[in-house]
């Protein structure tokens, strides 16, 4: 009875936008996303893979892949094709860390004052930050895929996305205070709330030592290992598209409550989930997955 009466409410409202995601479905211009360290393709529907594609330099970060680390999450944010990203390293291994070869002037300059040199590195700083905080802003979640050696800024990288998995061969390692500097784009205010442990959070970061895949299960930085590069990829595949299949409101709306929720207070979090729920809480999407649920059949959302 509650599903016929749901149904008819539904009828009026959705058949427009269904027609129009038909219509549009899979046209995805992934050759609208143009890089030089960053290929993107589009595996499934609805969901992306970037990859860092510097294979015969490791993947290292060059002032390049900082750039276009913003550019391309922030393309993937207005992304209506996209619903779930998975972040993957060309070649041998995920990533070596920062280019040691290709740093800004900034780091070097010594004819500017100290004041001034300062202030030109806090702002290359900040900017560097700015490439991993994009993969956070952006609301889509992102799945990183690590293999083999994910050395430094790897994990700046890696403690940003959402959910990481790994092949059996991985290693990792927090590799900053080994080069003379504190890790600065991310893992020390990342990685300690991500496993919840803070005596092994300093302890990794203090000691730059190299911990493996079981560990990094163990301690709550990675959530599955799988047995190499390809099956992990297919697992981190079939992830994305369950996400994909979901109300994307419903699903970016959980990625952003989150974010915040992490960053606050009990109070604050479930005051600004009450602001976001009043609003999302009228999406069509709410109506459609319960029907579908109530009828066991597949909802059919529309592109956000
Ligand atoms: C504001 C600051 C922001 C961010 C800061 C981040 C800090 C960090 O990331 S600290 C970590 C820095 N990275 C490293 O110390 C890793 C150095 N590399 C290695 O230890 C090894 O390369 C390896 C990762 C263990 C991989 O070993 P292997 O597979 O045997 O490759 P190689 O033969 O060593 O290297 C192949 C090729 O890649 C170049 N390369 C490797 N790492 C880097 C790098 N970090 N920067 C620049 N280039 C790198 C290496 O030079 C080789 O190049 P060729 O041209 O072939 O010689």
């Amino acid at each position: 009875m509650f599903t016929t009466k749901v149904a008819g409410i539904l009828k009026g409202l959705t058949k427009p936008s269904v027609l129009k995601m038909t219509s549009r479905m899979c046209s995805t211009a992934t050759s609208t996303y143009n890089f030089e360290t960053l290929k993107v393709t589009q595996p499934r529907e609805f969901v992306l893979q970037v990859e860092i594609n510097r294979p015969e330099k490791r993947n290292a970060m060059n002032q390049a892949f900082w750039r276009e680390m913003v550019e391309c999450f922030n393309q993937i944010s207005d992304d209506s094709d996209c619903r779930a990203v998975i972040f993957t390293g060309s070649g041998k291994i995920f990533t070596a860390g920062l280019d040691l070869m290709d740093m800004d002037n900034a780091f070097m300059q010594s004819d500017l004052d100290v004041g001034r040199k300062a202030m030109k590195l806090r702002k290359l700083i900040r900017s560097y930050q700015e490439s991993f905080t994009a993969i956070e802003k952006c609301p889509k979640p992102v799945i990183a895929c690590v293999h083999s050696a994910c050395v430094g800024g790897g994990i700046d990288l890696i403690a940003a996305c959402d959910m990481r998995y790994s092949s059996s061969d991985a290693w990792f390692c927090v590799k900053e205070v080994d080069i003379g500097l504190a890790a600065d784009v991310g893992t020390l205010q990342r990685l300690p709330k991500i496993i919840g442990n803070d005596s092994i959070a300093r302890e990794l970061a203090y000691t730059a030592r190299k911990f493996f895949a079981d560990e990094a299960k163990q301690i709550g930085l990675i959530g599955r290992i799988f047995e190499n590069k390809e099956t992990m990829i297919q697992g981190a595949l079939d992830t994305a598209s369950l996400i994909a299949s979901k109300s994307p409101i419903a699903v970016q709306g959980t990625k952003v409550c989150l974010v915040y929720a992490r960053d606050h207070g009990v109070s604050e979090g479930l005051d600004q989930m009450v602001t976001w729920n009043q609003n999302m809480l009228q999406s069509e999407d709410l109506m459609k997955a319960m029907v579908a649920g109530m009828d066991k059949k597949a909802p059919v959302f529309s592109k956000l």
